[in-house]
C-alpha cells in the first residue's frame, strides 16, 4: 500500500530513481505496470539488482553519471523516525542510494511500521569502506566509541556493487545521528554510511490496508 501511494507522485516526463530492496521492489513493479500502459519516465537504479529488475520490465534507464537532477525517487529504509532521519543499506546499496537521494527533489520513503524507532541505531550502520581501508576503518569506528563486523554472506565476505565491503558498525542508540554521520564522513576510506540525515523528503508507512505519511516540517 505504501508503494503503491508512493508511486501516485510520478508523473510523464519525470526522472525517477528505483529504490533497493524488498519495500521498493513493490515500487519499481508498479512503475513496470504503468510504463507498459503508457507512462513516460527514465529511471536511474540505486543497484545491479534494481536495474536488472527494471530491464526485465522493460523501464527506460538512465546512467547514474548523466543525470543532473531527479524528480522523484521511491526507496526503502532499514529504520527510520517521525524526524525523518533514516538507517538504510541492509542490502549494501547505500552509496548509490545516497547519491540518487542527493540529487532529489522529492525522496520517497516507504516502510513497514515495524522499522519505526524513537532514536535511531538498533539496526547497525551499514559503512561502505575501500578494501584497502579496512583495518584503519575498524580502528576509526572504534575510537568513536562503537563496534565494527565485516559482514559476510553465505560464509563469504560481502561485496557491493562497487567491489568495497560493509562493516556494520553498532553505537548503540544514537544521540545526535548528524553528528555521528559527519564524524563517520571523515574517515579516510569510507565511501558512505547509512545514515540518511536530512535527505527525505517524505515517508509513507504501511499498515495492512492502511498508510501513515510522515513530511518534512
Ligand atoms: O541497501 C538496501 C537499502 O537501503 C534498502 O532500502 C533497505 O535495506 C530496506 O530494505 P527492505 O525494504 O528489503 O527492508
Amino acid at each position: 500500500m505504501a508503494a503503491l501511494e508512493a508511486v501516485k507522485f510520478v508523473k510523464d516526463n519525470d526522472i525517477i530513481g528505483l529504490g533497493t530492496g524488498s519495500t521498493a521492489y513493490y515500487a519499481i513493479m508498479e512503475i513496470g505496470n504503468l510504463v507498459a500502459k503508457g507512462l513516460k519516465v527514465q529511471c536511474v537504479p540505486t543497484s545491479v539488482h534494481t536495474e536488472n529488475l527494471a530491464k526485465s520490465l522493460n523501464i527506460p534507464l538512465l546512467e547514474l553519471q548523466d543525470v543532473n537532477a531527479i524528480d522523484v525517487t521511491i526507496d526503502g529504509a532499514d529504520e527510520f523516525t517521525t524526524g525523518l532521519q533514516l538507517i538504510k543499506g541492509g542490502g549494501g546499496a547505500l552509496f548509490r542510494e545516497k547519491i540518487v537521494a542527493s540529487l532529489t527533489k522529492m525522496e520517497i520513503i516507504i516502510a513497514d511500521g515495524a522499522k519505526k524507532v524513537e532514536l535511531l541505531g538498533k539496526f547497525k550502520v551499514p559503512v561502505e569502506v575501500v578494501p584497502l581501508a579496512l583495518t584503519y576503518a575498524i580502528q576509526q569506528i572504534e575510537a568513536l566509541g562503537g563496534t565494527a563486523e565485516l559482514r559476510k554472506k553465505s560464509g563469504e565476505v560481502f561485496v557491493t556493487d562497487n567491489r568495497n565491503y560493509i562493516l556494520d558498525a553498532d553505537f548503540g542508540l544514537i544521540q545526535d545521528p548528524a553528528l555521528l554521520a559527519e564524524q563517520l564522513n571523515q574517515i579516510e576510506g569510507v565511501l558512505a554510511h547509512g545514515l540518511f540525515i536530512g535527505l527525505t523528503s517524505m515517508i509513507i508507512v504501511g499498515h495492512g490496508e492502511n498508510t501513515t505519511v510522515y513530511h518534512r516540517n
